[in-house]
């Protein structure tokens, strides 16, 4: 469904954010993608949505590349920011609205989603006011709200539960499992080891660019007791806070 192949981008002609990285993700799946501060997360996340190029390899996703057929390939994911700080100046609303005509939601269909995910974020109130004017978990559950109106089936997440209080946080990993359960997949990055352990099937460890682990939690804790270099990074995505 999603595959990465062999993916590569490096800043200032050095820096390689992200080195040669190959990730299948499969139907079904809630896969979350760990690592350090700096380790090249957002940045294989910002190659996947189109919103910075590879240097080399290819991303395909539901049998479309961005080259070949860029609107088809955005169309098949709603994507989350780590920064919910955008469209200040629109009402969540209308900021809804503006998703919805991007992205063709019909109106009837457009409402129902509406009034679905504002009940589940508990946003009902909060549609009519700016989004200036929200808190930062506000900012985030809009931001959301807006990557599902056109109910992509893939879900592309970065830092996801950061700012979230403890009901949305719990309601949007509700949906997640929701949403793989029905054969897609969603695909969050963090760095908090906790949240990946409560809601992932599979996890991808990335260090410096390079991925140095994938699979189940249950694998990565038996391998972490006898690799150094992955225990030292999994040490430093504990004791963190959501
Ligand atoms: N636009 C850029 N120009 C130069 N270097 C960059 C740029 N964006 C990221 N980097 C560098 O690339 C590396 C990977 O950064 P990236 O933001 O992908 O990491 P991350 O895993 O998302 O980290 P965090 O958890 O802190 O958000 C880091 O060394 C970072 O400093």
């Amino acid at each position: 469904m999603i595959s990465i192949k062999d993916v590569s981008k490096v800043y200032g002609g050095k820096v390689k954010a992200v080195d040669h990285l190959t990730l299948d993700l499969r139907p079904g799946e809630i896969f979350g993608f760990l690592g350090p501060n700096g380790a090249g997360k957002t940045t294989t996340i910002k190659m996947l949505t189109g919103i910075t190029t590879p240097d080399g390899g290819e991303i395909v996703i539901n049998d479309r590349t961005l080259e070949k057929d860029p609107i088809s390939y955005k169309r098949q994911f709603g994507f989350v920011p780590d920064s919910p700080d955008i469209f200040l100046r629109l009402k969540g609303l209308e900021y809804l609205n503006f998703m919805g005509d991007i992205y063709n939601v019909e109106s009837g269909v457009r409402q129902e989603r509406i009034d679905a995910l504002a009940k589940r974020f508990d946003m009902e109130d909060a549609l009519g006011d700016y989004i200036s004017s929200y808190s930062h978990g506000m900012r985030q559950k809009i931001i959301i709200m807006g990557a599902l109106i056109h109910d992509p089936s893939l879900w592309i997440l970065d830092e996801p539960m950061t700012g979230l209080d403890p009901k949305s946080s719990f309601y949007l990993k509700e949906m997640m499992r929701e949403h793989a359960d029905k054969g897609n997949v969603v695909f969050f990055s963090t760095h908090v080891l906790e949240v990946a352990e409560k809601v992932c099937d599979r996890v991808g460890i990335i260090n410096k660019g390079k991925l140095m682990f994938c699979g189940t939690m249950t694998e990565l804790r038996e391998l972490v007791s006898e690799n150094e270099g992955l225990e030292k990074i999994f040490l430093e995505m504990t004791n963190d806070e959501e």
